[in-house]
């Protein structure tokens, strides 16, 4: 037996949970290991103290003191590097440079052992370290029980202990004899990394399992950045307080994820929301498909095979580290020039790729290493989103959790919209790989059509704790009209519900920094050049669109999938009224054909006032955004809806209707108080549409000062995801610590 051991085999002897092996460390301490708890448990003086027990207190000191001088190492190490952050982040945005955004310098790599700091990484060669390195360590830990691995069967995947090498017993305080293998292993772990680059979030990773040692660091933390604010683009930017003694690790898994695949809000949201919680301290990872060859993603090396509707299929697994986050894409032939038809594809064929993807997902923790270090299980939680990932509680459950395996690992799942849902025949059952007691779990019965299989009821009862993105609909979902047939699955987790509002990310859009308004005539803007600024972007729009350039005429925006939810049959009811006025409508959208068709056909019978775009072009939605004076959004019902936030952001004045989302932000706008941010509708109806409109058209032409009071309240709102990433947090740990 070598003399010393690395962290690599630790990790290795860690996962594979071996009987009470011992092994020499340097320094003449050996350590030992427990299968039946699966982790260390006593390390000892070679001369046979053992050290951290009740019965050896005698030689603990000795080791203790050595562990305790690293520990205060470390400490001071990484207290210097954030301050090199601070540094770092002050010259960049005192440069001033139009392409160097703090993303950037979030993604900065630092070398330990007093190297100088270098920077290796941008969002667009994001990931910094060679993965390859710790590629055939982590090929060399047995994929602990892998519930569908090809060799296992999926009926009996349950053997053994779990392979975390991090698991917290409880996510809690450490004992004794763990907190002194503790540090052995973070001294190890450091010494493999010493010729290295490694992040500051890899390095609170190796923290993030403690208590004591934890709390010290972020006290550092807090300090550090209490008294430096970070400035971006010459504007001062308060980071959000951290998450201290909560911090977790947290994995989102969604089946879109901007810029790379985005269908909708969905997308946004999951571009975005991590961000900010990894701003708070968390270390956060998204999940999601690898749909087309994305120039950031490199291939990690790591392969998996999982078991699909009789089939083993391998996954390959990429990664990027881009402004603080892990991104992971998933990648398969499932998944393969889907980015431009993310749910197309026959009902079964979706459905396998769920399955696949929410398999491959769910072991991400185990199997994927992320700045040198994979997740871990313990004081981990997964954020599943809407239908599509809905089966990733259940698996955690039915194939881990019941079978004593990620113990410690709780789930989330986010309601962005309850009327998608993942229905079938019963039948269906079978494909999702689930022993046959767990079917009452999709089951639910159907008025008209009898018993169906529901994936989303599963996921829901499933799920430690359930999100929906406002608290507006959070009461809807509850009633028989808002529920969508699983209103009572919803009442009866009432205790587990909670409605956070969406934010939005304020640097894409953001009318200051926005790059789509860079060029063709467009220009950025704030609330101070907002008259200027806006009116530019009004001509420039118009221009581009070969409507009349006039900037008294109020231009009116619609954005968003042309479907029942969205309501674009009120707006083509109130054309008549609406093309008695001096106005200008532009829409833009994509989705069912009859509605499409509709556009178009509006743009040609009006062809001086109304433009009818087809298609889906992100460029375009930020340009309407800008240049238009009032956007409409008759959602028949909106879980949040995104749009009337950018649009309040960029200064547009929305008229909504008042449902969901839309109800909790547009307060309505009260004329004697001069307070509030829109008009609101209380009912689906063109009529109730024509007249919000109507007085809204009113304001904007008679009374001037009334609507620059709109915008500017409008545009100085708090609409980023700090404040709903710190609700989330509340609910991560809500999960947490419910048993
Ligand atoms: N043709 C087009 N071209 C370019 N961009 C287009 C577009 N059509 C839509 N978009 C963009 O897609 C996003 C739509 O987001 P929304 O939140 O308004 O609705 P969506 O119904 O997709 O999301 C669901 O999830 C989100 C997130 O939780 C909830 O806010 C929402 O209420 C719920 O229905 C916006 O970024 C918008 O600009």
């Amino acid at each position: 037996m070598a003399s010393s051991i690395s962290a690599k085999a630790l990790m290795l002897l860690h996962s594979r949970g071996d009987r009470c092996l011992r092994f020499p460390l340097k320094n003449g301490v050996e350590f030992e290991h427990s299968e039946n708890l699966g982790m260390i448990t006593r390390v000892r003086a070679t001369g046979g103290n053992s050290l951290g027990t009740d019965e050896d207190k005698d030689g603990s000191e000795g080791v203790f003191g050595a562990i305790n001088k690293k520990r205060n190492k470390v400490l001071a190490l990484q207290k210097d590097l954030l301050q090199q952050v601070v540094e770092i982040k002050k010259l960049v945005s005192s440069e001033k440079s139009d392409n160097i955004l703090e993303s950037e310098v979030n993604s900065i790599s630092y070398e330990l052992g007093n190297k100088p700091l270098t920077n290796k990484s941008s969002p667009k060669n994001a990931s910094t370290r060679s993965d390859n390195a710790v590629k055939n360590q982590n090929e060399n830990i047995a994929s602990p029980n892998s519930a569908y691995s090809s060799k296992g069967s999926v009926k009996a995947p349950f053997v053994g202990t779990n392979g975390s090498f991090n698991e917290a017993k409880g996510g809690d305080a450490k004992t004794p004899p763990e907190m002194a293998s503790y540090w052995i292993h973070l001294n190890e772990k450091l010494e493999d990394k010493a010729h290295e680059t490694i992040r500051p979030d890899t390095l609170l990773a190796l923290f993030a399992n403690g208590t004591e040692h934890l709390n010290l660091e972020v006290e550092n933390q807090e300090s550090v950045s209490e008294s430096a604010p970070v400035e971006s683009e010459g504007e001062t930017e308060i980071p959000p307080p951290l998450a201290g003694t909560n911090v977790m690790n947290v994995i989102l898994v969604a089946a879109e994820c901007a810029p790379w695949s985005k269908t909708g809000g969905l997308g946004d949201v999951v571009g975005s929301l991590p961000k900010a919680l990894s701003r708070r301290g968390h270390r956060v990872m998204v999940v999601t498909p690898r749909y087309g060859n994305y120039a950031e993603g490199q291939d990690t090396g790591v392969r998996k095979t999982y078991r699909v509707d009789g089939h083993d299929e391998e996954v390959r697994y990429f990664h990027a580290y881009i402004d603080g986050v892990d991104f992971v894409f998933v990648d398969s032939p499932f998944f393969h020039h889907l980015e431009h038809n993310i749910y197309g594809g026959s009902r079964l064929d979706i459905l396998k790729r769920m399955v696949l993807f929410c398999k491959a997902a769910v072991e991400v923790p185990w199997h994927v290493p992320c700045g040198g270090v994979c997740y871990g299980d313990g004081n981990l939680a997964f954020i599943a989103n809407d239908w599509h990932t809905a089966l990733l509680p259940v698996y955690l459950k039915a194939y881990y959790r019941d079978q004593g395996l990620m113990k410690y690992t709780r789930s989330v799942l986010v309601i962005h919209n309850i009327a998608h849902q993942g229905r079938g025949p019963v039948d269906d059952f079978f494909f999702v790989d689930l022993p046959e007691h767990h079917m009452d779990l999709f089951k639910l019965y159907d008025p008209i059509g009898g018993d169906h299989f529901n994936i989303f009821a599963a996921g829901l009862k499933t799920a430690d704790r359930v999100v929906t993105v406002s608290h507006g609909y959070a009461w809807e979902l509850k009633t028989s009209e808002g529920g969508w047939g699983l209103h009572r699955i919803i009442k009866d987790n009432d205790w587990k519900l909670r409605g956070i509002v969406n934010g939005i990310d304020n640097k894409d859009w953001n009318p200051r920094f926005d790059v789509h308004l860079k060029s063709d005539g467009y220009t950025n803007y704030s609330l101070e050049t907002l008259s200027s600024g806006k009116g530019q972007c009004k001509a420039a729009l118009q221009k581009e669109l070969g409507l009349p350039i006039r900037d008294n005429v109020p231009v009116i925006a619609f954005i968003g999938r042309l479907d029942q939810q969205k309501g674009v049959d009120l707006i083509a009811e109130a054309i008549p009224w609406l093309m008695s006025q001096d106005v200008q409508l532009i829409m833009l959208g994509t989705g069912r054909p009859d509605l499409e068709h509709m556009l178009r056909q509006f743009e040609s019978q009006h062809h001086d006032k109304i433009r009818g775009w087809v298609g889906f072009s992100v460029k375009m939605a930020h340009r309407i955004t800008a240049g238009s004076d009032i956007l409409l959004m008759p959602s028949r019902f909106e879980p949040c809806g995104l749009n009337q936030l950018y649009a309040m952001n960029y200064g547009t004045v929305p008229v909504v209707h008042a449902v969901g989302g839309l109800k909790d932000t547009v307060q309505p706008f009260d004329p004697f108080n001069e307070s509030g941010l829109g008009w609101t509708f209380e009912s689906a109806d063109s009529g109730k549409l024509s007249h919000a409109l109507g007085n809204c058209l009113l304001t904007y032409r008679e009374y001037k000062k009334s609507w620059e009071g709109l915008q500017k309240r409008g545009m100085t709102q708090d609409l980023s995801w700090d404040n709903a990433a710190q609700l989330y947090e509340e609910v991560l740990l809500a999960a947490k610590y419910q048993w």
